[in-house]
């Protein structure tokens, strides 16, 4: 008798630290993965670029990878019915149409270089309205200052504009163009929850706004760029075909922003159900069914997932650095090899001993929305030691993560029962009780934690038939969930808050007072050659 045949969908996770391709059964269950790390390139302070050629490289070199496990362990590549993509968003690349070459590096989501950018459009032309059309104020986050910086400051870029052939794209839409052979296919798309993360995109028409085009046009004219066609999440047709590789032919059918796809791998389906990604940001999405919020408390309006044409909504609190600041402490501070040892470092100290380090790389993202501020530590005595440093990061990101749920109630006026958690710094045991401690409801993390790339699979899942209704997902991934609850007397948590409070506060106008302090430096500049000068004339 002939055995059931066996199912597996393919799904590309491209994060901004590293690539990975899993393949999964139809129980949700991993059978092969394959991870690599990529180039992290910060040219300056304050940017962050990757080499989109590199980053195309290592989603093939994971395929690869991943299918040569798959098949020594006895499958064929003919069980994977569909592959889906998931990705970091934001993060811009521009290319030239005719040859499919990028510009320039990709410039990063957490890049704060067109801070200024932002500073003047919100100058130039108010801050209320962009919200209402699009669900994310003017900041150096999403990709439309990012374009407009490619734009201003690179030759190149303005060359290929000014011929009418410059492409803009978020990574998904640079993978399936590159995955699917480039120019020759053309193969130009983007899903809603990643268009939505751009600023160009109307959030209810889930088109583009030529209102947000006209306001973000600033010197250029953002119509005369190619932008990629928005398409559902979950399609059998529009995301083409891999074009080369051993699993050249097989078709893409499912794309997801890697935090809508984290919300769908914990089967956030619902209005009323939230998930918490602690990666190399961190983010807290929260279904709000078929209706965008505006938020009125600095979160953002996102789309959770858009299988049918009936989009689904979620209001998101965005941090910038959670995993990155671990990893900071590793390859900037060298206090540690391994992640994990940092967070045994945290614990060798029984408290934060008054440290408070707002981890402001990036300047600080929701609720707060302070692009003048870098990192800070605030409490600095003679009894400070590493393990406080260690203990400070990783509570920072529990800090914003408790103000971030704080807007959600007042903007939902719903209060989560429970959190689920995913990422790779939800690994950390310490952060988890710490999270559990702030937020006084219980943290559930899965035992399976690469949810992102299982998010994928069920979007290509659902437009492959490998799984028809959300129903049928109900059990995956629910045995072996850790639950934290909360510990700490109510009373210390609301102190230890309140100071975090008071050092975000203090964190402000540091930027704004280094480029006073700049003015200035060309102000003593000027005055010593106007001296040389005259001491040159005198001596004549
Ligand atoms: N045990 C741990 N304690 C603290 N941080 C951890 C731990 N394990 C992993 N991390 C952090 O998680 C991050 C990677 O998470 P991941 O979800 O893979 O990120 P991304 O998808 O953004 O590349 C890294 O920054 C790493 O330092
Ligand atoms: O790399 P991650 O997992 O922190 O996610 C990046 C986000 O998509 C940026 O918005």
């Amino acid at each position: 008798m002939a055995g059931k045949e066996e199912v597996f969908v393919g799904s590309i996770d491209q994060g901004t630290t590293s690539s990975r391709f899993l393949i999964f059964d139809t129980a949700g269950e991993p059978v092969a993965v394959h991870q690599e790390e990529f180039t992290q390139i910060y040219p300056n302070p304050g940017w962050h670029e990757h080499d989109p050629e590199e980053i195309v490289r290592s989603v093939e070199n994971c395929i690869e990878g991943a299918l040569k496990i798959f098949e020594k362990d006895g499958h064929s590549k003919d069980s994977i019915k569909a592959i889906g993509i998931t990705n970091q968003r934001e993060t811009t690349v521009v290319w030239d149409t005719t040859t499919g070459e990028a510009l320039h590096n990709a410039i990063v989501w957490t890049d704060t270089r067109t801070a200024g950018i932002a500073r003047e459009l919100k100058a130039q032309k108010g801050s209320d309205k962009t919200m209402n059309i699009c669900g994310e104020p003017i900041s150096s986050y999403p990709s439309a200052t990012k374009l407009l910086w490619l734009l201003k400051n690179v030759e190149k870029v303005r060359k290929v504009y000014e011929a009418g052939n410059l492409a803009f794209g978020t990574i998904d839409t640079w993978l399936t163009y590159k995955l699917n052979g480039g120019p020759e296919k053309n193969i130009f798309v983007s899903d809603p929850t990643n268009a939505s993360r751009t600023m160009f995109m109307d959030i209810r028409k889930l088109q583009y706004s030529d209102e947000m085009l006209e306001f973000l046009s600033y010197e250029f004219d953002l119509k005369k760029v190619h932008m990629p066609k928005i398409v559902r999440s979950a399609d059998k047709e529009v995301y083409g075909k891999l074009s080369s590789g051993p699993l050249k032919g097989f078709p893409i059918m499912g794309c997801l922003g890697d935090q809508s796809a984290a919300l769908v791998g914990q089967k956030g389906f619902e209005a009323g159900s939230a998930k918490n990604t602690y990666g190399t940001g961190c983010f807290l999405l929260y279904n709000t069914g078929d209706k965008p919020i505006i938020s009125t408390h600095g979160l953002l309006t996102t789309v959770a997932f858009d299988f049918d044409g009936k989009p689904v909504y979620a209001l998101e609190g965005s941090i910038a650095v959670a995993g990155s600041g671990v990893k900071f402490l590793m390859n900037n501070l060298g206090f540690s090899q391994a992640s994990h040892k940092i967070t045994e470092l945290a614990e060798s100290v029984p408290d934060n001993g008054g440290l408070v380090f707002v981890t402001a790389f990036s300047g600080l993202f929701a609720p707060y929305w302070i692009d003048d501020a870098h990192g800070t530590m605030f409490g600095i005595t003679h009894h400070t030691e590493r393990g406080h440093i260690a203990r400070a990061t990783l509570e920072a990101v529990c800090f914003q993560t408790k103000a971030i749920l704080d807007a959600m109630q007042k903007d939902s006026g719903h209060a989560l029962k429970e959190l689920k958690v995913d990422g790779g710094m939800s690994n950390s045991a310490l952060c988890m009780q710490t999270q559990a401690d702030l937020v006084g409801i219980p943290i559930v993390r899965p035992k399976m934690r690469e949810t992102t790339a299982l998010g994928a699979a069920i979007a290509a899942g659902f437009a492959s038939g490998v799984w028809k209704s959300f129903d049928e997902l109900r059990e995956v991934n629910t045995v072996g969930e850790t639950v934290f609850e909360a510990k700490m007397e109510k009373g210390e948590s609301e102190r230890m808050f309140k100071r975090w409070g008071r050092a975000v506060q203090m964190s402000k106008g540091w930027l704004a007072e280094e480029e006073e302090l700049e003015g200035h430096q060309e102000e003593a500049r000027e005055i010593k050659e106007s001296i040389k000068e005259d001491e040159s004339g005198a001596s004549k």
